[in-house]
């Protein structure tokens, strides 16, 4: 079999494949293999295939008010792609599936753009997609990666250091400042709309012996939680030491989602070498934010923070000023 993909196919004519066709046209040679019932994936050469999928829909994940078409579309595609950086994978192809009310029809090709860019950076080529009518605005996109390493949640080890990548906080406080109807800061904002997928990271620490590793899409606290839950280990973080952005409280930090940032339980031996070749690997610093000990559950040491929370789609949290 070819490792390349295969070429478009012909669609007939209608509203809904010119709209694809105009998806293609703005993605080029991103785009590969489009047209047929399913997209014919090669065997991977570079390891374990892994995949996922995330939706974003408006009003949900982010309101028109707050940010672009064309960032709408970066978080939904940083958003889908990090779920593979955060298990030391790298991105091979994309599908996305539309669902389009009439408003946002003029707006499809910014956001395509804004997806097309992230992709494209991250080396993959989209494959593959769907289109629906709907009166509610959302892109659900599916990833499928490759990994030298797949690192789970459930591996964590009494002993590991806990550490998370990046500074934390923005997007919480960007979602702060536009409900209390003020401007978030420059640097919040930046975060909210234009995260990225933290691939060099994951993976560095994926090879380096990271024995658990998720992406903090729910808030540093919650995703604790996650490693913790598959882990059958208790995490302890100490909030302290959380490496919250500029004006950031530890409290928001603490339980910002949407960062995109990678929550790591490592050997300490492992950690110290990785920490050396750090500044090679990433712009952000990697913080030891805790340590993993026998028992259930994630809690911080310190008692000025709250440990509970964690986005959930079914229960109204509220993130602490
Ligand atoms: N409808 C579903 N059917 C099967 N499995 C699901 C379904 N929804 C979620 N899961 C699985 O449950 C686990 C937790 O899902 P979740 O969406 O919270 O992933 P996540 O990576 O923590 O969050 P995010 O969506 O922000 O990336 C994942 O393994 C996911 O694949
Ligand atoms: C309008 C609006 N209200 C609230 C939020 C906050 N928010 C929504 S989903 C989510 C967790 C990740 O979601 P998922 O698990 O679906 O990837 C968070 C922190 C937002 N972005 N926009
Ligand atoms: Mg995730």
């Amino acid at each position: 079999m070819s490792l390349e993909p295969r070429p478009h196919q012909a669609m007939r004519e209608g509203a809904e494949f010119d709209t694809i066709r105009a998806l293609m046209a703005r993605w080029g040679d991103l785009a590969v293999d489009i047209g047929d019932d399913a997209a014919v994936l090669a065997p991977s050469p570079h390891g374990t295939r892994v995949v996922s999928v995330d939706a974003c829909v408006e009003d949900v994940h982010f309101r028109r008010a707050w940010i672009s078409a064309r960032e709408v579309g970066v978080r939904a595609a940083v958003a889908a792609l990090s779920d593979l950086a955060a298990m030391g994978a790298r991105a091979e192809y994309v599908l996305i599936a539309f669902v389009i009310p009439d408003a946002w029809r003029e707006e499809l090709s910014e956001v395509a753009d804004g997806m097309g860019a992230v992709i494209r950076e991250a080396g993959a080529r989209i494959v593959g997609g769907n289109l629906s009518q709907g009166a509610v605005f959302s892109i659900t996109t599916t990833v499928v990666g490759c990994a030298q390493r797949a690192v789970s949640r459930s591996g964590a080890r009494a002993g590991d250091l806990v550490v998370v990548t990046g500074l934390l906080g923005g997007p919480g406080a960007a979602i702060q400042a536009w409900d209390a109807g003020e401007s978030p800061t420059a640097w919040s904002r930046g975060r909210f709309a234009a995260p990225a997928p933290r691939w060099a990271e994951g993976e560095a620490l994926a090879l380096a012996g990271a024995s658990a590793m998720i992406d903090i899409s729910d808030g540093l606290a919650g995703d604790a939680r996650h490693v913790a839950a598959a882990s059958g280990v208790r995490l302890d973080l100490d909030a302290s030491r959380v490496p919250a952005g500029p004006g950031i409280a530890a409290a928001v930090a603490m339980q910002s989602g949407e960062e995109y940032e990678l929550l790591a339980c490592i050997p300490e031996e492992a950690y110290k070498k990785l920490a050396m070749d750090w500044a090679a690997i990433s712009i952000g610093p990697l913080t030891v934010v805790g340590v993993v000990r026998d028992g259930a559950d994630a809690s911080p040491t310190s008692t000025a923070s709250p440990v509970a929370g964690g986005f959930d789609h079914f229960a109204s949290v509220e993130i602490p000023r």
